[in-house]
């Protein structure tokens, strides 16, 4: 199942420089490994904002659940999420 993923990302200002950045280099090495598996297929920063928008290839809702709230930056973050199928006109093999 695919689904569109928007992660906007609002960290304490009163958060250590240090502690940001724990958080953030154990963020990347996760979605660099999710990345790898095929599980979180695109990720994109969204230009000007500290956001992302991402496609994620999971089981089901419960996968999606899981991985999302495993985030370590899961606590700092707001998350939209959108179910989607294949558009009729796509002409992409992999769209589902
Ligand atoms: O920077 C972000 O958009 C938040 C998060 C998503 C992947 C990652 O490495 O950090």
């Amino acid at each position: 199942m695919l689904f569109q993923v928007e992660m906007t990302v609002k960290l304490p200002p009163s958060m250590p420089a240090e502690q940001a950045a724990e958080i953030k280099a154990t963020e990347k090495a996760y979605a660099q490994e999710l990345q790898r598996s095929g599980k979180w297929r695109h990720l994109w920063r969204v230009a000007g904002s500290y956001a992302n928008v991402s496609i994620f290839d999971v089981e089901d809702n419960a996968e999606l659940q899981e991985i999302i709230s495993n985030l370590p930056l899961f606590p700092y973050m707001e998350i939209s999420v959108k179910p989607l199928c294949r558009h009729p006109s796509s002409i992409r093999e992999d769209d589902s």
